[in-house]
């Protein structure tokens, strides 16, 4: 039996071959593991690369087993000082315990006491992998995760992942989020193949960083409500069955926010479940558009313009969830609004000569960035060429105009600003930007030009038109 004839034994129970199974199977991880089918609702043909998830307790002493299994005998453990403490000691010493020739690699901090996911982190993680490592072990966060999810895709080496803290929704993802020249872009990179969640591990994790795994989580409401927008006013291709995995990790945390807010072994497992969910939604279609939208492009920019300050980092998830509070009140402004207000405000926009040709917001942009974010952020803004961006604005005022009920619909499925609020403070997470330490000239500017962060369309693009 060949190993894909295998892996089809291991999940016959899990029946994907209709639109129907597939969504009843949304909310679960398992059976989408190593699988590639046809999806009943997008038509597109997935993959899911990830073959192995293990969560429990002393989940991390399966990985050398894992290892032995598929003939990978030399790894690279990759930590921080601090993951190396929660978790890397003990992995090495399991992997030695299992005649496992590993190396431990522990990237160094910069200036600021961190670890940032940049070119330098990059490179030195490059420099430790030698022709016989066979694979490269995340152990550690978001951050460590998404430095060694893109030298692993580079160097074509198998790419396994220990978790240390339930932060983002990263671990079981493609794209690698990471600074280059300043601009935090993603690249197109790989998934892990098997995921270790060891809940001893996860309970080391600091509290703050629970509570901004839960603020990733809830940024879902926006992203996935930017995303119907996209379907419905641009005709953006939008995977049901993605969405709705996405959705499902989302009410799953929403439903033990309690367990999660008090940090309990089912509030990790409920919470890194949720994550994970939300990482094989970004697998399945290869983009991050069900789990990031306008609240992480708000988020994106906080982080860039705190890095060329040369300020310390916020948490990723922190940042999420106080931005989703700023998208769902945007939301709820445009809910309000009827057909006739909309129908106005568009045709004023359509003739509005600095919006048609936004030179004036790009030159803006690019004296207030540094040399290469400032051209990304421009790029982004100018969008197209200028005529096919005048065709493009007459149809989104024309469909502004004739599918507001729908636009209001989705508007209105997102939950009020002071609900997200409401659900951020039981998690113990920071609510408004003051908490989070972001001032409020930096949020009026991200207003203005976060949407520009990346060529998606979100609320923040919908409320320039309202
Ligand atoms: N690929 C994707 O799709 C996604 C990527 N991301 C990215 O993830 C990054 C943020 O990750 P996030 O997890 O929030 O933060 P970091 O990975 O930056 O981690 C913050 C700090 O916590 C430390 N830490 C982690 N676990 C423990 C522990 N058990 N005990 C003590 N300290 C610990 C980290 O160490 P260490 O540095 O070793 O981890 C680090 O010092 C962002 O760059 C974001 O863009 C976010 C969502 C999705
Ligand atoms: O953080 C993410 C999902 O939570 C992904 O962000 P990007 O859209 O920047 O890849």
């Amino acid at each position: 039996m060949n190993e894909q004839q295998h892996r089809d034994q291991e999940h016959e129970e899990f029946d994907l071959s209709s639109r129907e199974s597939q969504m009843k199977q949304a909310h679960r991880i398992e059976p989408w593991l190593g699988r590639t089918f046809t999806c009943g609702s997008c038509g597109q043909e997935h993959s899911v690369p990830l073959r192995k998830v293990v969560l429990e307790r002393g989940a991390m002493a399966a990985l050398p087993f894992y290892a032995q299994e598929r003939g990978l005998s030399s790894l690279l453990l990759v930590s921080d000082g601090r993951t190396a403490e929660a978790a890397g000691r003990k992995l090495l010493e399991l992997c030695g315990e299992a005649q496992l020739q590993a190396r431990q690699c522990v990237l160094p901090d910069d200036e600021h006491g961190e670890l940032a996911a940049d070119e330098r982190a990059v490179v030195q993680l490059l420099l430790h992998v030698t022709p016989d490592t066979q694979a490269i072990v995340a152990v550690g966060a978001g951050t460590l995760h998404d430095i060694v999810r893109f030298a692993a895709h580079r160097t074509g080496r198998a790419f396994l992942s220990v978790p240390t803290a339930p932060s983002v929704d990263g671990f079981a993802s493609v794209g690698a989020p990471l600074i280059i020249g300043g601009f935090k872009q993603t690249i197109p990179a790989c998934s892990p193949e098997a995921i270790f969640g060891d809940l001893e591990v996860l309970a080391t994790a600091p509290r703050p960083m629970v509570a901004a795994g839960f603020g990733d989580m809830l940024g879902k409401y926006t992203s996935l409500a930017d995303w119907e927008l996209g379907r419905l006013l641009l005709d953006e291709p939008l995977c049901d069955l993605a969405a709705d995995m996405t959705r499902q990790g989302l009410e799953l945390c929403i439903r033990h926010t309690a367990d999660i807010a008090a940090g309990t072994e089912e509030g990790l497992r409920k919470l890194l479940e949720g994550l994970l969910l939300s990482g094989i939604s970004m697998l399945l279609v290869g983009h991050s558009r069900p789990a990031s939208g306008g609240e992480h492009h708000l988020s994106h920019y906080w982080e860039m313009k705190f890095l060329q300050a040369g300020r310390r980092a916020l948490l990723h998830g922190a940042k999420v969830g106080v931005a989703a509070v700023k998208m769902a009140a945007l939301y709820r402004e445009a809910a309000s609004l009827d057909a006739e207000a909309v129908r106005a405000s568009a045709s004023q926009r359509l003739a509005d000569p600095d919006y048609a040709a936004p030179d004036a917001a790009r030159a803006d942009i690019a004296a207030g960035y540094g040399a290469i974010a400032g051209q990304a952020l421009a790029e982004n803004a100018a969008e197209l060429d200028p005529a096919r961006r005048v065709v493009l604005q007459r149809q989104l005022a024309e469909r502004l105009s004739s599918r507001w009920a729908a636009v209001q619909a989705v508007c209105r499925a997102v939950p009020a600003p002071e609900r997200l609020a409401e659900l951020l403070a039981a998690a113990g997470g920071p609510v408004t930007e003051a908490q989070l330490g972001v001032e409020p000239e930096l949020v009026e500017e991200s207003l203005r030009y976060a949407k520009y962060v990346r060529h998606r369309y979100t609320i923040m693009r919908l409320h320039e038109w309202l």
